[in-house]
């Protein structure tokens, strides 16, 4: 099952749908708290804890975790920011009937605090004593956030004002919010637990976690009576004698993850580098753009930008792919290329294409949108609608969005994948499973999931020339879990 991540919008609107389906709010805050309570005892030996409580739902839930706490016999205090303002915090402070105090707590106060100042309702920056603790309180050991961190936004993982607090261990419920998956949450969020609170399945969601439960059912498993070609034909154009290395970890890497024919097309004067390094990947010359889109004619899927060389050469090379069938993957070089004119390359892709930059190359290609944008999921679908292809950038929180406004963020970036060639590796990945006949957003979804989890499996010293051998260990395991 695909994991939805859901706006804060979006959550509110299926707590409305549950007071209207006769589940009250008062029902889902009493679940929630019981639920972080449960997670709090998992995690945390009983000790001294302080509660903090907003006037909101975030803090009701925080009376709820009280209760839950003390009857398990846990010293707690609750440390009230403002008086429980809204009915369900009223209905669950009324039923707290332990301490309760202002908010004085200190660093050392305390052996735990739980914070439910602010969740979903922040309206505002934090001041007063929620800012003063945001700044005695700079780090996250030892708090537990409910929902988010309190001065945190949902929707983009950024503070509203100039800070929020910081956890160790963040609860949420029902499903996680983009403040959970994007790199900046996450580092304030620390450990996110999602628990169950009962809420039903919300109409059609258009983002999603990116993990196998969005794409492993459309995998593409070689048939029982598969043939190399009918397992898809991937090639990857190479630079000149000098840069032929990226290519080939592309090449590798499509041939790794299942396509059938690989073919690294080489200029004439690179061939016989690219010979001296190829075994099971074909070799193919061509000397001019139009003999490259003729090449290109039988491919399925073609990777061009690593190492490719920026300039006008590469400009040309990629119109003349994209007069052919075959899906492109549009990477480094062949990105970099159209920076004074990335209308050019737009106009000349299709909708099963893929660009798969970095930050520095989304900014050469989308000049200014990271920054306008509040996110990188709303920067990226917009970069995808723009371009009318699908969009890949990279980061530890790597974000795939295609036109149609599917978006899906990796959850399991490793950093040992900071490292030159991954992302030709990543491109290659991508092209392998187009070639193999996924459909491209699930294609590139599933292959930085892979190229993460690789990543991951090995771990410290991981090179590029990696990655290619460590995706058939976690294709196994995708190739088990579907036979359970
Ligand atoms: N949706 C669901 O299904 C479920 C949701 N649940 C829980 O509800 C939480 C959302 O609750 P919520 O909407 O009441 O918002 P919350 O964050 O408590 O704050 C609102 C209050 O704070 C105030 N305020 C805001 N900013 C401020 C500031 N800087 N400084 C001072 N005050 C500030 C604001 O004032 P106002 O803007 O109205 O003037 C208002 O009074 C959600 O995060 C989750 O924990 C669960 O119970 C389970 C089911
Ligand atoms: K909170």
């Amino acid at each position: 099952m695909p994991r939805q991540i859901m706006t804060v919008a979006e959550m509110t609107a299926a707590d409305r749908a549950a007071a209207e389906a006769g589940t009250p709010t008062i029902v889902l805050m009493e679940r929630a708290g019981r639920a972080a309570a449960e997670v709090i005892r998992e995690r945390y030996a009983r000790c001294p804890t302080v509660v903090w409580c907003g006037p909101g739902d975030n803090g009701g839930d925080g009376y709820v975790i009280a209760r839950h706490l003390r009857r398990r016999g846990w010293p707690v205090r609750v440390e009230a920011l403002a008086p429980p303002a809204s009915p369900a915090a009223q209905w669950a402070a009324g039923r707290w009937k332990g301490e309760t105090g202002p908010l004085v707590s200190e660093p050392g106060s305390a052996a735990l605090y739980v914070d439910c100042l602010f969740g979903a309702g922040l309206s505002r920056p934090l001041d007063g004593e929620a800012d003063r603790l945001a700044r005695i309180m700079p780090g996250a050991a030892r708090i537990v956030a409910v929902d988010v961190p309190s001065g945190l936004v949902g929707d983009t993982g950024r503070p509203l004002g100039e800070r929020s607090l910081k956890a160790q261990l963040t609860v949420t419920f029902h499903r996680r919010k983009p403040a959970h998956v994007l790199a900046a949450g996450r580092a304030a969020c620390g450990e996110v637990v999602v628990a169950d609170i009962g809420l039903e399945e919300m109409g059609q969601g258009r983002l999603f976690e990116n993990d196998p439960g969005l794409w492993a059912e459309r995998f593409p498993w070689p048939a029982a009576d598969a043939h190399k070609h009918a397992r898809g034909r991937m090639m990857a154009v190479s630079g000149e004698a000098w840069n032929t290395g990226a290519a080939r970890l592309a090449a590798r890497g499509a041939l790794r993850i299942g396509a059938g024919v690989v073919t690294v097309l080489s200029p004439p004067g690179a061939l016989a580098v690219n010979a001296s390094h190829l075994e099971a990947v074909m070799l193919a010359p061509f000397e001019s753009e139009f003999d490259l889109q003729t090449r290109a004619e039988k491919a399925d899927a073609v990777v061009i930008g690593p190492a490719a060389g920026v300039g006008e050469a590469t400009m040309r090379h990629v119109f003349a792919l994209a007069r052919n069938g075959a899906a492109l993957v549009v990477d480094a070089d062949a990105l970099t290329s159209f920076a004074d004119d990335p209308a050019a390359l737009f106009s000349a892709l299709d909708r099963d294409d893929v660009l798969t930059p970095h930050p520095g190359e989304f900014e050469r290609i989308f000049p200014g949108l990271l920054a306008a944008s509040p996110e990188r999921i709303t920067a990226a679908r917009e970069a995808a609608r723009r371009a009318g292809a699908v969009v890949l950038l990279k980061g530890s929180d790597t974000v795939v969005a295609a036109p149609d406004g599917r978006a899906a963020v990796g959850l399991n970036g490793a950093p040992w994948l900071a490292t030159a060639g991954a992302g030709d590796v990543l491109a290659g990945f991508i092209a392998g499973l187009i070639a193999q006949g996924m459909e491209s957003f699930e294609a590139a979804c599933a292959a930085a999931w892979i190229h993460a989890e690789a990543g991951a499996v090995h771990g410290p010293g991981l090179i590029a020339e990696d990655l290619p051998g460590l995706a058939p260990s976690v294709l196994r395991k995708l190739w088990e879990a579907r036979e359970r």
